[in-house]
């Protein structure tokens, strides 16, 4: 196996290492496992976002391929264009003639105040723009790795000795606790799964009859269709404040258990795990709950991101196409 290790910032931001070329050059990247692109600025983007950053020369690597196809691509946060051309890429281990796209301009502000340089997509090959191969397919082509899955550890904040972890070709037993519970993949796009319900209180509040959701790395906090998600802030106590919803964090200990059913096991979050603390000092504690509408055929879709991850380890199995949970240790 292959340890990829995180440095996560203020529990919002995990990203770690990779290198692209011959001599090396080194980038951070979110692993994101909501889409399923690689890119790196590249040298010929000259907006701030990209100036701020590390950026690919592609003379500088006697293996790189231009391929010069253009490329596009929207999260839900930033966008970028670029083109796409090919190299090996270190992650962890080295991954031969890796497609990757060079951006040449990140608009907007996302990318502008981010840690991280790109971003590596881990979500499935339909997801990837212009079918460009994701990495995790390169590195299952190439046999470098023992079992077809990767597995994210991803630690709360004030834990320093190590942000996170994606482990390529197994999963680590010393990052969970009890066994691992198994879920289906519905759609393979994003890494798609059924939810049964979501309980406020030990009391079913929303997808009473089941719901769509996907496992999502890039995304920091735990979303919802904007209608559930401000009923949910009303029952947790949380106040709208410039956009984002805000508790007094000497409240936690009275706010309600928030519980996902999954596959008939309940998924459970204290106030402690579904807030996170702000580090102005005050008593001040953002609600890890946002409202985002995916709109159809594709959506509506709750995001199980950061929020979620910390609380449970997760292992993305591409062999049998399903999730797996425990209780990250
Ligand atoms: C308090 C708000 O925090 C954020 O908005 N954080 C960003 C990530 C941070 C590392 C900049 C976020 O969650 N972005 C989500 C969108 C959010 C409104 C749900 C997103 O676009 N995540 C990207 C990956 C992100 C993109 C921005 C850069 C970092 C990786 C991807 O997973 C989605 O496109 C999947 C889609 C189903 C929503």
């Amino acid at each position: 196996e292959a340890n990829e290790p995180l440095i996560n910032y203020l529990d919002m931001e995990y990203f770690g290492q990779i290198s692209i070329g011959t001599p090396p050059q080194n980038f951070t990247v979110v692993f994101d496992t909501g889409s399923s692109n690689l890119w790196v600025p590249s040298i010929y983007c000259t907006s701030k976002a990209c100036t701020k950053h590390a950026r690919f020369h592609p003379t500088r690597s006697s293996t790189y391929q231009p391929l010069g196809l253009p490329i596009s691509i929207q999260y839900g946060t930033g966008s970028l264009t670029g083109i796409v051309g090919s190299d090996q890429v270190t992650v962890s281990m080295t991954v031969y003639n890796q497609p990757f796209a060079e951006s040449v301009s990140e608009p907007g502000k996302a990318f502008q105040d981010s840690e991280f340089d790109g971003i590596l997509g881990l979500a499935y090959p339909s997801l990837a723009v212009d079918g460009v191969t994701p990495v995790f397919d390169n590195m299952m082509a190439q046999d470098l790795v023992e079992l077809p899955i990767f597995s994210v550890y991803m630690s709360s904040n004030p834990d320093s000795s190590l942000g996170g972890e994606v482990l390529f070709g197994g999963f680590d037993p010393s990052r969970f606790l009890g066994t691992l519970h198994w879920v289906p993949v519905t759609v393979q796009g994003y890494w798609q799964i059924h939810l049964d319900n979501v309980q406020v209180g030990g009391r079913v509040a929303f997808c009473a009859n089941g719901c769509q959701a996907i496992v999502d790395t890039g995304t920091s906090l735990l979303t919802g269709p904007t209608k559930d998600i401000k009923e949910l802030q009303r029952y947790i106590g949380a106040t709208a404040m410039d956009g984002e919803y805000i508790v007094d964090c000497s409240f936690l200990s009275s706010m309600p258990i928030v519980t996902f059913t999954i596959n008939g096991i309940p998924y459970t979050l204290s106030a402690q795990a579904y807030t996170l603390m702000q580090s102005d000092g005050l008593d001040i504690c953002l609600s890890g709950f946002q409202g985002m509408d995916v709109p159809p055929p594709t959506g509506p879709l709750w995001i199980l991101g950061d929020v979620f991850i910390r609380q449970y380890y997760t292992v993305f199995d591409r062999g049998n196409n399903r999730v797996g949970f425990a209780p990250a240790a």
